[in-house]
């Protein structure tokens, strides 16, 4: 059960409110059990759609944005729960937010609402994360008829893998989960493989079933590869639906001799992830 802590924002709830406000329905609102804290551009939108296709999970539509932004956290826990969907008592509320887990301050918040809270991390080859990362802000300047610099150009700065660019940042895992495991155990912590997400979803959602001690009930069959859209889409009970075209979209060409300077630069960090969760990935 999620709990106030002291040191919570300034307005707390009310001990009758409990955590929970209801409806005439039996549905109420619920602070989340499962929080999918991130990667950016990991695959967070298609892990919570397939996770909601369990009838014990009830999904915030949008990200909530709460204990990174500070505009909302200063609203207190009480603004948080109204962005939660109504559900039923016996169901678990999740919500994904992809940049809390580049957040330096979130691991603490979220760990004085609820030390137990289970906690998704979906993560994906380092450097095809930076190449997404990079296709997203493209497309949002182009939306926006602002100039942008070739990828290149962004990658690379003097010869040199540019440190300066904040996307190489976000894929240095081990610095960020480090922060994490100063709060919360690895056992709260699940792991998603995204590249396998993508390769292969049900076998990755089967491991999360687990994870969150759910009654198995996703199924192979509400997974089918869309050969239009390249990638696996969703069937639930007879309804079929991809993510939207945002998701998936074709990444920028990086020369050879660039993008090996990106995978050698992502090689001790990813060792050092590796390392500290005790599992490896099959990244470059
Ligand atoms: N089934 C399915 N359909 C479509 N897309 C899929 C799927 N599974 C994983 N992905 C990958 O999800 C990537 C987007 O990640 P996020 O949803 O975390 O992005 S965001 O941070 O919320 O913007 C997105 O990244 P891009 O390929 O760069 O668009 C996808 O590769």
């Amino acid at each position: 059960r999620p709990v106030v802590a002291e040191e919570g924002p300034p307005a707390t709830l009310s001990p009758a409110d409990n955590g929970t406000t209801s409806h005439p329905n039996g549905t109420l609102r619920q602070l989340p059990h499962i929080i999918i804290i991130g990667v950016r551009k990991g695959g967070t939108r298609a892990l919570i759609e397939m996770l909601s296709l369990h009838s014990a999970v009830a999904a915030a539509q949008n990200e909530v944005h709460f204990f990174d932004w500070e505009s909302h956290f200063q609203k207190g826990l009480p603004w948080y729960l109204s962005q939660m969907p109504f559900s039923f008592p016996d169901q678990l509320t999740v919500e994904k937010t992809p940049a809390y887990f580049t957040s330096s301050k979130v691991p603490k918040r979220i760990h004085q609402m609820n030390p137990d809270i289970k906690l998704l991390l979906i993560l994906r080859d380092p450097t095809e994360r930076v190449l997404s990362d990079y296709t997203q802000v493209f497309y949002n300047r182009l939306q926006k008829h602002k100039r942008y610099q070739p990828i290149e150009s962004v990658l690379v700065k003097d010869g040199e893998i540019n440190l300066g660019y904040k996307a190489l940042n976000r894929s240095l895992y081990y610095i960020h989960m480090q922060n994490w495991l100063k709060y919360f155990p690895l056992g709260s912590i699940h792991v998603v493989d995204g590249d396998e997400l993508i390769r292969d979803p049900f076998p990755e959602v089967k491991k999360v079933e687990r994870f969150l001690k759910l009654e198995p009930q996703i199924n192979a069959s509400n997974f089918y590869f869309n050969k239009t859209k390249g990638f696996y889409c969703l069937r639930d009970h007879g309804r079929e639906r991809c993510l939207h075209d945002s998701k998936g979209r074709a990444h920028p060409h990086v020369a050879p001799a660039i993008l090996q300077k990106l995978y050698q630069f992502f090689h001790q960090p990813n060792k050092k992830f590796f390392e500290l969760v005790g599992r490896t990935f099959n990244w470059n």
